[in-house]
């Protein structure tokens, strides 16, 4: 419930204070009063889009506070918040300013707070019924909000279900769209991989040096004639000569002549040895050029199939290449395309057979949706009627329209509030029938069916009584009064009627008055002020023959005593009935447990 309500610096308000009471809070005053302004406040101090504009002029900061009392459930939001609750008080606030840019900050018990968290308590705390959502809901959107709402938390889990079996029907509708698509580029690239495949199996790549050493063996083997020649050649020069002394001859002979000479000088011996070293790698070297020379023969086929190969390689390297190195790694690389292109990833089958399961389960979650949306709309509409009937709607036909439609996010039905206010007439679309009374009682009803048991802390209507007069703003007070037991309510009326109802009236008066002389230089200029006044039950009468005769004279404080008599007989007829419920039950109760 809201406690208070400070405002500083807002609009036509420099400071105000304001303490609500329980029950029926009304705001009266004068068109351009200042009654918006007192309701702007509150919502900005819950969230409301800030505005430069809404300073007063002149300042460049703004403060709004509203305290409100403490229920359980704002108790845990202020645990699960860590904040301290402040004397069993919620104390919002928002700090406006516009210094370069405007800035604004939101505080709960004082501490910074962000917008998501003002906007988990506004849930829970205040409620606006205001003239504009008259022609929110003639919209489809909105009815089938109400109507999800009326069907309270089943409806709600379900319809949760059918937003989250659409979203995943409607990825694998895009998936499968785009998998049609590639399809034909699929195929084109798996034919062209597939050949390139079978030429690189049949190539039978794995040595990446293969190429240059089968370079180095036809060398050898288109020269083999040569080689044999040479080898024998080189043999003879190291080892055995034909004619005259080979290399192994001489050092032989020289090993001899340093043998006999190091008998002599000791210091030749050094020498000796590299000449015998010399001797033992001619011998060495001789012995392996023969053996060579024996291995090189002419194989005329061996070269053949050498060439073929080589020739085979550089065609793989000519279009996978440039190197050997590189026609491997391409090969490894469309290996793994191949099988991603061919059945390792989904098919088109498989995706179909998905996307059909996925919209038979979007279809089964919609109808499950569809049945509990048909049992609240025949719940809905008796209780609209019910609450309807006490606000002279007596006669009046309500009926919720279900028509089936392609499945959305938000089911398969289109959802359509049907209303006729007159005997024998056709239900018409809400939005097209209903006069701006009507709409204005429809939305009062509505608003009682979503309002028994928990809810939100504070109901405030703003001028939910306009264009209605007579018995018809009677019927709208006593449902306001009936409400303001359950809730707290604030309203914002021009009716004498409604505001006669009122468990506390505050006039809303708009000044103008003189400021400044700050020094003797400044000249005083004209201000105007909103200022709220709490009446007492004298001051009441004045107001209420003021906005019920527009002058307060006998005749109209006779009409408003009339009023606040009507009022009293519809808190007593509203206590006589409580009681008799609550006896009713009391007995009920007692032959329970006999
Ligand atoms: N941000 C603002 N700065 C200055 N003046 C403003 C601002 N907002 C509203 N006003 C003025 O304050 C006055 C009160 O406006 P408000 O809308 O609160 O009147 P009201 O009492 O609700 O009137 P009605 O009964 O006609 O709806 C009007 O003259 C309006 O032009």
């Amino acid at each position: 419930m809201l406690l208070s309500l400070r405002i500083e610096n807002f609009a036509l308000i420099d400071t105000l204070d304001l303490t609500f009471t329980d029950g029926l809070n009304v705001l009266t005053g004068e068109t351009g009063a200042g009654k918006s302004i007192l309701l702007d406040a509150i919502d900005l101090i819950l969230g409301g889009k800030a505005l430069s504009s809404m300073l007063r002029t002149g300042e460049s900061r703004t403060l709004l506070e509203a305290s409100f009392s403490l229920t359980p459930n704002l108790n845990t939001w202020l645990a699960d918040t860590d904040i301290d609750p402040l004397d069993d008080l919620l104390v919002c606030s928002r700090e406006i300013s516009t210094q370069n840019t405007l800035r604004s900050r939101f505080r709960v018990n004082g501490v910074v707070v962000n917008k998501q968290q003002v906007a988990q308590l506004r849930e829970q705390l205040i409620e606006v019924t205001a003239q504009g959502q008259a022609v929110q809901l003639g919209r489809a959107d909105r009815q089938r909000q109400c109507l999800d709402g009326f069907g309270g938390e089943p409806l709600l889990k379900q319809r949760q279900q059918v937003t989250k079996a659409f979203a995943r029907w409607q990825n694998i509708t895009t998936e499968l769209n785009t998998f049609r698509q590639n399809e034909q580029q699929r195929l084109q690239n798996i034919d062209l991989l597939r050949y390139q495949l079978q030429e690189l199996d049949a190539a039978n790549l794995s040595d990446p040096n293969e190429q240059t050493n089968l370079e180095q063996e036809l060398q050898r083997l288109s020269h083999s004639v040569e080689l044999e020649q040479q080898s024998y050649q080189v043999y003879q020069l190291l080892y055995e000569q034909d004619q005259g002394d080979a290399c192994g001859d001489l050092l032989g002979q020289a090993e001899s002549v340093l043998i006999d000479m190091s008998q002599y000088d000791s210091q030749l011996e050094p020498i000796l040895e590299l000449v015998q070293q010399a001797l033992t790698q001619v011998q060495e070297a001789g012995s392996l050029i023969n053996a060579y020379g024996n291995t090189v023969e002419t194989d005329p086929e061996q070269l053949q199939s050498v060439e073929a190969r080589l020739m085979e390689l550089k065609q793989i390297c000519r279009k996978y290449g440039p190197s050997l190195e590189d026609a491997i790694a391409h090969h490894q690389t469309i290996q793994s395309q191949y099988a991603d292109l061919t059945g390792e990833g989904q098919s088109l089958e498989e995706l179909e057979q998905t996307a059909a399961e996925y919209k038979a389960k979007l279809q089964q979650a919609c109808a499950k949706l569809t049945a509990l949306r048909q049992k609240a709309a025949q719940q809905l509409e008796s209780r609209i009627l019910q609450e309807l009937k006490p606000l002279a709607l007596d006669k009046v036909q309500f009926q919720v329209g279900l028509q089936s439609i392609s499945p959305t996010q938000h089911g398969a039905d289109q959802i359509q509030f049907l209303f006729s206010a007159n005997p024998g007439e056709a239900l018409q679309p809400l939005s097209e029938s209903a006069s701006g009374g009507e709409m204005s009682r429809f939305l009062l009803a509505l608003k009682a069916c979503f309002s028994q048991g928990e809810g939100v802390g504070t109901l405030i209507f703003d001028e939910i009584d306009a264009g209605v007069s007579g018995h018809v703003a009677q019927a709208i007070a006593t449902k306001l009064y009936h409400l303001s037991q359950n809730h707290q309510v604030l309203c914002v009326t021009h009716q004498p009627m409604i505001a006669a109802m009122a468990d506390a009236h505050f006039q809303v008066q708009k000044q103008v008055v003189m400021q400044g002389a700050k020094s003797a230089r400044t000249k005083t200029a004209e201000r105007t002020v909103v200022q709220v006044t709490s009446l007492d039950d004298q001051q009441r009468r004045q107001e209420l023959a003021e906005i019920a005769g527009g002058q307060t004279t006998q005749q109209a404080l006779t009409f408003v005593d009339s009023l606040l008599q009507q009022a009293g007989q519809v808190r007593q007829s509203y206590a006589n009935g409580k009681t008799a419920t609550q006896s009713k039950k009391a007995k009920k109760r007692a032959v329970n447990s006999a």
